[in-house]
């Protein structure tokens, strides 16, 4: 199982310092959800963990540091999805979701049988099937972000980090894709990093929840002890109120 441990984790851009003082641990197959107001430095942090930016303290993968990797063994290790990510406009959907394999693929570098499954099954339960041959310019913004979503998924890596991966989704989509990443986690024991702005989704999903204001983690745990109407007012200015559905799960509405 892949455990993720961050110690004391600080990051920034040149001399200006965003996150700072960050532990956190993930069991392995957990769900972390991250959230925060807007400029609070989730997606710093998130890339930071990822070790895409230049950062001190520690991540550690089932006990190993992330930064003690080879390439390719990091790569089978953790997968990152960006909130905006750099594509190649002229691929297709099936090629650009393939690049996910390459940890996988054998020395000639193609992909076998398996590699072209697990892509199809993934455009499938994402609802891309029917855009496989589309070249990424000419999708939707959402089809575009559940594409992005598919070669992480892909990748198949202990841990999986997503930078709001729900922005520009339907609600019927969203739902689809955490739902499917909740069967990863289940059927792989796949540890699971989110942001997400959408509150509701985040007490849905998240098994722990860790609340980051000004670079600093201002309340971890589970989402009933995080998502209270007091937290919320004083670290988003926001009001309001904790709903359940019929089944009990929370609902955070807004009230005017
Ligand atoms: N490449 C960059 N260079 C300089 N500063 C940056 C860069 N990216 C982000 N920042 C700054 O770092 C701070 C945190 O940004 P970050 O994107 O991590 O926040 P966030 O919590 O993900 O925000 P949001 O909810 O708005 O997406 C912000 O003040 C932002 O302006």
């Amino acid at each position: 199982m892949s455990r993720l441990e961050v110690r004391d984790l600080a990051a920034g851009y040149r001399r200006h310092r965003v996150v700072s003082g960050v532990s956190t641990t993930v069991d392995g197959g957990g769900w972390l959800g991250i959230i925060g107001p807007n400029g609070a430095g989730k997606s710093t942090l998130l890339k930071a963990i990822a070790g895409l930016l230049p950062h001190t303290g520690e991540v550690r993968v089932g006990g190993r540091a992330l930064t003690s990797l080879p390439r390719r063994e990091r790569a089978r290790t953790l997968a990152y999805a960006p909130q905006i990510p750099q594509l190649p406009m002229g691929l297709t959907v099936t090629d650009y979701v393939l690049l996910g394999r390459t940890p996988h693929l054998g020395p000639l570098g193609r992909e076998g049988r398996r590699d072209l499954a697990v892509v199809e099954e993934l455009l499938a339960r994402l609802d891309l099937t029917d855009l496989a041959g589309r070249a990424l310019h000419t999708l939707s913004g959402g089809e575009r972000q559940r594409t992005v979503l598919a070669r992480a998924l892909a990748q198949r890596a202990g841990v999986l980090l997503l930078d709001e991966p729900t922005t520009g989704l339907d609600i019927g989509h969203a739902q689809t894709l955490l739902d499917l990443v909740d069967e990863l986690r289940a059927e792989l024991g796949t540890t699971v990093v989110t942001t997400l702005h959408d509150l509701t989704l985040a007490a849905q999903y998240s098994e722990r929840v860790l609340l980051l204001d000004d670079g600093a983690v201002a309340a971890e745990g589970t989402p009933g002890e995080v998502l209270t109407p007091a937290s919320l007012a004083e670290r988003y200015a926001a009001r309001v109120t904790v709903l359940h559905t019929p089944d009990g799960s929370p609902v955070i509405a807004p009230t005017r």
